[in-house]
């Protein structure tokens, strides 16, 4: 179609939504402009009320227009300027009061109001409910309601913004549950939470699309996948990237495509983890290409790919690097030391092989992050004390060390255990590292 009949259409459709004409760049119901048509350059002549130009004129000096744009289409180069979208982006001058990217959890039942967060104001906090027998941290302490309803109440007093149930133990060694068990310890707990009035919004941790979909139709309204939508056996089936080969990460293809079938239809904000191999029984702890930092990402971004094609909105995936899934413990260390690389778009020194820059990846710029460090084993090889070896629970300490770490690397939502002290720690690393705060 050519521009100026294209702008004809524009007009129409902004006429059929009841846009009227009022002053120029006043409050209007809908504003809908030609920003590229590919490479092509275009000028019309001096219509009264029809003159065009492609590239829209004012992209450049757009916060509105280039925060998006740059989550689309990266870079592209701008045909007259020569610039990507990325580098307009990074060219605007700092503004007093930055577009914030939102991230909305639909409306769990008809009484439930939707929960939208402003992403960037605050580290938001994920209380960790295992409703398990054996996971390594709090297993069998939440398995009847009256605790399951306890320990919700008691992380939204204390200031959680999301509470993650999950119905089966990805740690080590912890066993096999059937689909209907894991139903059973997750969906009616969910309506019962909301039956009970708990608002906040509720993630299901699950790689079953059965057990999401129950979860998500009791209340749910997030899935938090440790295998990031490819099933236990880590299938990258679907993958036709344009960076990398499959090659790269010798994983077997084995998945039937449920979950990310529903993770597009459900249109919930999504938790793709980093992981390897079955979690439980691990672990392909073989080197990472180019170290961890790299190795997460080009892993990660393979799966984050396979979900955006799939027709997955960008605007509800999250990410996670997975702390202690198939990472020793040095690694484990490096992914909270560098968490902010992670999602980094620009050409950086790669501090793990000297040899190698690491690559840039505009795939994984700008998504949301999660981390889950809390309790996890590394802390206690590091703090190197038998109770906390031993004793999950005694690393409470540490995780506060690194969770710090991770807020002032700009992480979004931290998985917790210890709500309460954790809301201590966030607020004062908040209040020193989000200088919009203060
Ligand atoms: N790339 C473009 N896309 C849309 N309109 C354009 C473009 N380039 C020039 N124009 C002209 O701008 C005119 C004003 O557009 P519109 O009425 O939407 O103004 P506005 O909303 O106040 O400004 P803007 O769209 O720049 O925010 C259009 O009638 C059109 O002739
Ligand atoms: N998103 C996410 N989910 C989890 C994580 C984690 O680190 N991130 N850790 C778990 C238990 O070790 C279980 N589930």
């Amino acid at each position: 179609m050519e521009p100026q009949a294209l702008l004809d259409l524009l007009k129409d459709a902004e006429h059929w939504q009841g846009r009227r004409p009022t002053v120029r760049n006043g409050p209007r119901v809908v504003d809908l402009d030609i920003l590229f048509d590919d490479n092509r350059v275009y000028e019309s002549g001096k219509l009264p009320g029809r003159e065009l130009k492609v590239p829209h004129s004012r992209i450049p000096e757009r916060e509105f227009v280039l925060r998006p744009l740059a989550d689309i289409i990266p870079t592209f180069r701008h045909p007259v300027l020569g610039s990507s979208v990325s580098d307009l982006l990074r060219a605007l001058p700092s503004s007093a009061s930055p577009m914030n990217r939102i991230l909305n959890f639909p409306s769990s039942h008809d009484s439930i109001p939707p929960v939208i967060w402003a992403l960037g104001s605050q580290s938001f906090i994920m209380a960790t409910l295992n409703t398990t027998p054996d996971s390594f941290s709090d297993g069998g302490d939440h398995t009847d309601w009256d605790s399951i309803l306890g320990y919700a109440q008691h992380a939204v007093k204390c200031g959680s913004s999301i509470i993650d149930i999950g119905g089966y133990s990805t740690r080590p060694g912890s066993s096999f549950v059937s689909v209907q068990e894991e139903q059973r310890r997750t969906a009616p707990f969910i309506a019962h939470l909301r039956q009970s009035g708990v608002h906040i919004p509720i993630s299901v941790d699950t790689f079953r699309a059965e057990v999401a979909l129950a979860s998500l139709e009791a209340g749910a309204n997030c899935i938090n996948d440790v295998y990031a939508l490819t099933g236990p056996h880590q299938g990258v089936a679907g993958v036709h990237s344009s960076h990398l080969s499959t090659d790269d990460i010798g994983v077997s293809v084995s998945d039937d495509g449920a979950m990310l079938s529903l993770a597009v239809r459900a249109k919930v904000p999504l938790i793709l983890m980093h992981s390897r191999g079955l979690a439980n029984q691990n672990k392909d702890y073989s080197s990472f290409k180019g170290g961890i930092i790299e190795g997460v990402r080009r892993e990660l971004g393979l799966r984050v790919e396979r979900a955006l094609r799939a027709g997955v909105r960008r605007w509800n995936i999250i990410l996670d690097p997975g702390i202690g899934f198939s990472k020793c413990v040095e690694d484990n260390v490096r992914l909270v030391r560098h968490h902010g690389l992670l999602t980094s778009e620009t050409l950086v020194f790669n501090q793990f092989d000297r040899h190698l820059p690491l690559a840039p990846w505009p795939l994984l710029a700008r998504f949301p992050t999660l981390v889950g460090t809390s309790r996890k084993g590394y802390l206690g090889t590091l703090l190197d004390r038998e109770d906390a070896k031993r004793e999950p629970k005694r690393r409470d300490w540490a995780t506060a060390a690194a969770v710090t770490s991770l807020v002032q690397q700009g992480v979004d939502i931290v998985r917790v255990h210890a709500v309460e002290p954790m809301q201590d720690v966030v607020k004062v690393a908040d209040a020193i590292w989000r200088h919009n705060l203060l």
